[in-house]
């Protein structure tokens, strides 16, 4: 039996997992493809960094490009991250004809359709599973599991970090910044985690759910972002006291076919499944017209979790190329891009005010609401304790996008309000 060979880019937290999982699981995985798997060469940035893993340092090597024009090479697992050289180095591998996995969803939200036309053209095999959601089968569940279905709504936790950030603020009161650093120590948060923090790691990937669920092409600025760096501590104990958790959600929609997806942080109803996903675990739910609501949970970053996906990948590559049928699979997006308009996209809202503390003040913000059109839900008035204004929690029902806009820019020249503290999207399904 011919070995299956292997170029690795990155030996870090994934790249570990994945040599854990092949030398340790091997006996299991060749005996599901039928030959050996060998890791024959490793692309790292520095060759003495000390590594908490069994290799043969002959393997190392710094330049990529060693590794992707290695003609012995079947497969490249991408595990290095960036943008601009890696999507070269792919390109190249698939020019070659060398089948490729990735982790990567900076390159996969922004190049990915570039990359799958090279690998239909090729007839090369490209899997992506780690690159969302870590260690949930999601892609392969959107692109398999629910190919006879047409997807309504898509709604998830698909950043570790954020989310491991969010649930140790809300239930052990921790800091901010304490818990990012801890998150970054576990290898949970990306290389820079601004990209974590202000959202973009989740927006590339409901970028990514979005192209597969909806079948159109959807790109990162389609994606509307905000993050969690402005939540603080009093904001959570609202959502805590009014029944919600804080979450930063990505929420796709699609209604007759027009689309809508964004990153926030939002406040669900306690009692919605995603409310109780905590520390660095993720989920995706998602609602099909046929089969409604489904929900996928697991680990969303971590070394090993995260492998589990990209070695599962590479068991399908292998088992494709034994099969010859690579590259078949590719989903080519066939619909034309509809996006919602701002009077279309629909949602609740929370939104925290500082005003005057004086007669008349609730009538005139109640008034602002009534001449858009926006409802409200619930309107609770009480004195804050730490300065003289009073402090307004005013719950909508849902509005148009376009109208609770008009509502916030009216209330920028409105004398008695002093400050809008919070706002944030309210899910109560
Ligand atoms: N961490 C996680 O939980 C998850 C990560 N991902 C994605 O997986 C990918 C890898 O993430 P992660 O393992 O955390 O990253 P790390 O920073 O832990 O590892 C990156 C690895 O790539 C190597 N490397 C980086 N740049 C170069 C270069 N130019 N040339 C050669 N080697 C290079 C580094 O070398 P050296 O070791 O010498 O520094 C390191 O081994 C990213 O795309 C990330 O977004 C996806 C899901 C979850
Ligand atoms: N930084 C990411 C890693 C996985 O994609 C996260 O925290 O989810
Ligand atoms: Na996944």
């Amino acid at each position: 039996m011919k070995p299956v060979k292997v170029g690795l880019l990155g030996l870090g937290t994934v790249g570990t997992g994945v040599v854990r999982i092949v030398q340790g699981n091997q006996e299991d995985l060749s005996s599901q493809v039928g030959s050996p798997i060998t890791i024959e060469k490793i692309a790292v940035r520095s060759i003495d960094k000390a590594r908490n893993i069994d290799i043969d340092p002959a393997c190392l090597t710094t330049d990529p490009w060693e590794v992707i024009r290695d003609p012995d090479i079947d497969v490249i697992v991408e595990v290095m991250g960036g943008i601009d050289s890696t999507r070269e180095y792919i390109l190249e591998a698939l020019e070659r004809g060398k089948h490729v996995v990735t982790a990567n969803k900076d390159l996969m939200a922004l190049h990915g359709s570039a990359i799958l036309a090279k690998a239909q053209e090729k007839q090369c095999d490209v899997f992506y599973e780690a690159s969302v959601a870590g260690g949930i089968p999601i892609i392969r569940t959107l692109i398999e599991g629910f190919s006879s279905d047409r997807i309504v709504k898509i709604m998830g936790i698909v950043n570790g970090t954020t989310n491991y950030i969010l649930s140790k603020m809300s239930q052990e009161g921790a800091s901010y910044a304490d818990v990012l650093k801890e998150a970054q120590e576990l290898g949970y948060a990306e290389s820079d985690p601004t990209s974590d923090v202000e959202g973009l790691d989740a927006a590339r990937k409901m970028a990514i759910l979005g192209t597969l669920g909806f079948r159109t092409n959807v790109e990162l600025s389609d994606v509307t972002v905000q993050g969690i760096s402005s939540i603080t501590k009093e904001d959570i104990n609202y959502a805590k006291n009014l029944g919600y958790e804080m979450k930063l959600l990505g929420i796709a929609t699609s209604q007759n076919d027009h689309i809508t997806i964004s990153v926030q942080p939002t406040m669900i109803r306690k009692n919605h499944p995603l409310a109780s996903v905590n520390g660095v675990f993720n989920a995706v739910y998602v609602h099909g017209e046929s089969v409604g609501e489904t929900m996928f949970y697991g680990a969303g970053a971590g070394e090993l979790p995260t492998a589990t996906s990209v070695v599962a990948d590479l068991i399908a590559v292998i088992k494709n190329l034994k099969l010859g049928v690579n590259g078949l699979k590719a989903i080519v997006p066939y619909k034309t891009k509809k996006l919602q308009s701002d009077d279309q996209v629909m949602y609740k809202n929370f939104i925290l005010l500082h005003v005057d503390d004086k007669a008349g003040v609730l009538a005139q913000i109640t008034q602002v609401f009534a001449e858009y059109n926006v409802s409200l839900a619930s309107v609770v008035q009480q004195p804050n304790a730490t300065n003289p204004d009073a402090e307004i929690v005013i719950i909508t029902h849902r509005a148009s996008k376009a109208s609770f806009d008009r509502v916030l820019q009216h209330f920028e020249n409105l004398d008695v309000i002093q400050r809008i503290k919070s706002i944030y999207r309210v899910e109560d399904i």
